[in-house]
């Protein structure tokens, strides 16, 4: 058995079927670990959401700032924004099978390492440094119960927003819900006291004064983390002090889909299909 996890798929479906068959994926002997945002500014979300679905335990996903999205459109009364991909979802026949599977996915995957390693731990956009694995992935349980709670419409009403942006133990409510939510999902910079910046989204060089990306600060424990989001990073950790594997190539902004070998590190990548006249930005990264 091999497990691979594979970056934001974002409605991406023709590459992502091509990338499992350079892997020669075998939904009966592998797995599969997808680290978010299955759906949005793509062409082919629902497929995604389809065919993740129907690979049934052999892959898994977690939550993206874009999978949220969708449930905070369809039942959050959040309105589709500009650029949003998301009507043939919203649309579909089974719509409502694939959003009550959606919203049950977890935030946070984790696996024992081999001997001598730490975990191998998957969030959409990282682990930062104030939360141990295991304060990560009760908070990760924590918003999961209420997403598949009785109060899950209300609280998809109220997610948005940027502040806190701080997490602090003694927060409570939908503050408390908010910051785990933008921390698991959204995060990219962050201060030296755990602060959130929520204004830049590119490369290294657009850090605010002051912020540094999440994996430069160190940690006192050593999981192996896998996470998507970042796009600019173009699968590169500049400058890491943590073991961590950036697996967004931007395959929706005309990069590559990547896939990782959790057995022996090694990545695979097919290029983006599509010419997305969007995307002014360079792909550098070929596949080995
Ligand atoms: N509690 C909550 N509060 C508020 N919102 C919530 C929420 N929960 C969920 N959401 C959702 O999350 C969104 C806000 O999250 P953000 O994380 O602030 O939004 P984003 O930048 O649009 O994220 P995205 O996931 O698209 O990032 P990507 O790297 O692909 O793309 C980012 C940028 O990278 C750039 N880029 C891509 N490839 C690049 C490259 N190779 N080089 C340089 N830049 C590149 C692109 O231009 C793009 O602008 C909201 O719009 C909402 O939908």
């Amino acid at each position: 058995m091999t497990t691979y996890a594979i970056g934001d798929l974002q409605g991406c479906h023709v590459e992502f079927v091509e990338l499992l068959e350079r892997l020669e994926f075998d939904p009966r002997r592998d797995r599969l670990w997808l680290a978010g945002d299955l759906v949005n500014r793509g062409p082919d979300s629902l497929a995604c959401l389809r065919e993740v679905m129907a690979l049934g335990e052999a892959a898994t996903t977690v939550l993206g700032n874009h999978d949220l999205h969708l449930l905070a459109v369809a039942r959050g009364g959040e309105r589709e924004k500009p650029g949003d991909t998301l009507a043939e979802v919203l649309e579909a026949p089974d719509r409502e099978r694939l959003l009550d599977w959606l919203q049950s996915r977890p935030l946070l995957l984790r696996a024992a390492g081999t001997p001598g390693s730490g975990e191998t731990v998957m969030t959409h956009a990282g682990l930062p440094p104030q939360w141990s694995v295991a304060r990560a992935a009760d908070l990760a349980g924590e918003l999961a119960a209420t997403l598949t709670g009785e109060h899950a419409g209300a609280f998809l009403e109220r997610m948005y927003g940027n502040r806190p942006a701080s997490w602090r133990d003694d927060l409570e409510g939908v503050d408390r819900l908010r910051v785990i939510v933008n921390t698991f999902t959204r995060m990219r910079f962050i201060d030296a006291e755990g602060r959130l910046d929520f204004t830049a989204r590119e490369g290294l060089d657009s850090a605010p004064p002051g912020f540094a990306p999440w994996f430069q600060y160190p940690r006192h424990d050593d999981p192996w983390l896998l996470f998507g989001h970042w796009a600019a990073l173009q699968g590169r950790v500049p400058g890491s002090r943590v073991r961590a594997e950036a697996l967004d190539t931007g395959c929706v902004w005309g990069g590559r889909l990547t896939a990782l070998n959790l057995a022996n590190g090694e990545r695979v990548s097919v290029p983006s299909r599509r010419d997305r006249p969007r995307s002014p930005f360079p792909t550098t990264r070929s596949s080995p």
